[in-house]
């Protein structure tokens, strides 16, 4: 481990660029970072500066005390995935990251290294860091140590100013006003440029007279006792020129421009992550290109046959088990107890070699399905097995994929509810709807007991999510 302090940027694009700007020759020199950043041009600008660069991260990373995640949010979690095995007890992870919290990056890095995650600070800079006068709204995770806290603060307090924040939701906030905020000033910068030269002024005596006035009015504003709407007031002479302009521009720009958008933005920010597809899709793109991810295991046919034949001899079981000498009352079998352990099958499937590979086994355990059900019953109720087995498991795949970044619970317990619904009513109702069987009681029946195993059976979805359900490649 060096001596100085070493920061590591994972991302070095615009706003690494912003806080290498402030933090060189300041509070570091060039040899003290590592850039990590596939884009070539990017790599070749940060080495002109003497700062060492990596296309990819690599065990050099955990000889730097600080990492500055500074990806776009839609990356995030594939640059972690490609890093976190290179976290140190003590490294300190800092994400710059709008709209992503701390659960889901801590979960994200808790995969490889617990210890690392408690040592997690959000932040939010602004590009001004460049020069020194940004300004970061800081969060903590509550056991995050003081001494990490103070290491941010030595950080972040070398481009600007600090504010820390003790509600991580006050980050998206903070993410609308100061973060975003140089983008609004410079774009009101744009246009009184734009309006002084439609006056007359040429360009450059309209350059002047807007930064010069931003700059003095900003600096009048910091170092006033008066609020700004007094400030604002004391130029606004009544039924003077100010007001009349005002009166447009106020309504126009800082109503219709500033507060709505800065709203906006306020309340989509939790949204963000969650609704654009972007955080999962480099996976999913990989997946649909390359079933060989490195996010998921490649499934080998022994493991294949393994899982076939599991899934097989439930089936066969539950088959077997639904008949009636195995009733255990008017309207419960042996059999509804043990099909839902299907579903604890394709979701440590899912989970450890993703939902492709998950769908195949399913759909050869599909084949069981109506072979078995062809074996002991009709052949109605053999293709009203099979349906209700093939739509419940694939849908089953596709919500545990949807939310297999939540929390652990989330995944098996929605998926799982959801599918064993749609396979209790679609075979109840396709194996004896217009026949003389009290389907729906049968089903209702049915459906209860698959609900309630479904919730019992997240302990052992708990308990073998981290050896049996987990991908190799995130066990490194
Ligand atoms: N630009 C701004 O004013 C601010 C940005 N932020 C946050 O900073 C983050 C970065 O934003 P910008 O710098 O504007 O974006 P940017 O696009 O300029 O930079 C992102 C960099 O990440 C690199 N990258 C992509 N995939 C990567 C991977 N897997 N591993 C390592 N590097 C990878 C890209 O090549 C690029 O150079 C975002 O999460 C944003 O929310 C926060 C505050 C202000
Ligand atoms: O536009 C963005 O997403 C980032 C967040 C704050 C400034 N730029």
């Amino acid at each position: 481990m060096k001596n100085s302090l070493t920061i590591a940027f994972i991302g070095g694009g615009n706003m690494a660029g912003a806080m290498l700007g402030g933090l060189l020759g300041n509070l570091c020199q060039p040899q003290d970072i590592l850039v990590v950043d596939p884009n070539q041009e990017t790599r070749s600008a940060w080495e002109s500066k003497g700062v060492a660069t990596a296309a990819a991260a690599s065990e050099v990373l955990s000889q730097y005390k600080v990492w500055i995640y500074a990806v776009k949010p839609q990356v995030m979690q594939q640059a972690i995935h490609a890093s976190h095995r290179f976290l140190q007890k003590d490294t300190l992870v800092i994400s710059i990251a709008a709209g992503l919290t701390t659960t889901s990056l801590a979960g994200w890095l808790d995969q490889a290294e617990p210890a690392s995650a408690t040592r997690l600070i959000r932040c939010m800079p602004n590009t001004p860091a460049l020069i020194r006068q940004g300004i970061t709204g800081l969060y903590a995770m509550p056991d995050v140590p003081s001494s990490d806290r103070d290491l941010a603060q030595d950080v972040l307090s070398s481009i600007g100013e600090v504010v820390w924040v003790d509600n991580e939701a006050q980050l998206d906030a903070v993410t609308a006003l100061s973060g975003s905020g140089p983008a609004y000033v410079f774009l009101f910068i744009e246009s009184l440029i734009a309006g002084g030269i439609s006056l007359g002024l040429s360009q450059e005596q309209a350059q002047r007279l807007a930064l010069s006035t931003l700059k003095g009015a900003s600096l009048l504003a910091a170092g006033s006792e008066d609020p700004p709407a007094r400030l604002r007031e004391n130029v606004t002479s009544p039924g003077g020129t100010t007001a009349a302009a005002l009166n447009r521009f106020a309504q126009a720009i800082l109503q219709d421009w500033y507060r709505r958008p800065c709203r906006r933005l306020m309340t989509a920010l939790p949204k963000w992550h969650r609704s654009r597809p972007q955080p999962a899709s480099p996976l999913k793109i990989q997946e649909r290109n390359n079933m060989n991810t490195t996010r998921f295991e490649k499934m080998t046919i022994k493991q294949t046959l393994l899982a076939v034949a599991i899934m097989g001899l439930i089936i066969v079981s539950s088959n077997i088990l639904v008949q009636p000498q195995f009733h255990i009352n008017a309207w419960l079998t042996w059999g509804a107890i043990t099909y839902p352990i299907c579903f604890l099958v394709t979701d440590l499937l899912n989970r450890r070699f993703g939902p492709a590979r998950a769908r195949r086994v399913v759909s050869i355990g599909f084949i069981f399905a109506v072979l078995a059900s062809y074996a002991v019953a009709d052949s109605r109720i053999a293709i009203a097995s099979g349906v209700a087995f093939l739509t419940a498991q694939l849908l089953d795949i596709l919500v545990f994929d949807r939310l297999r970044d939540k929390s652990w619970w989330k995944a098996p317990f929605i998926a799982g509810w959801l599918a064993a619904i749609i396979d209790t009513f679609l075979f109840f109702g396709v194996a004896f709807a217009g026949t003389d069987v009290p389907w729906v009681t049968l089903a209702t029946g049915d459906v209860g007991i698959k609900l309630i195993i479904n919730a019992m059976l997240l302990a052992p979805f708990r308990v073998l999510m981290w050896n049996l359900g987990r991908p190799r490649s995130v066990q490194a």
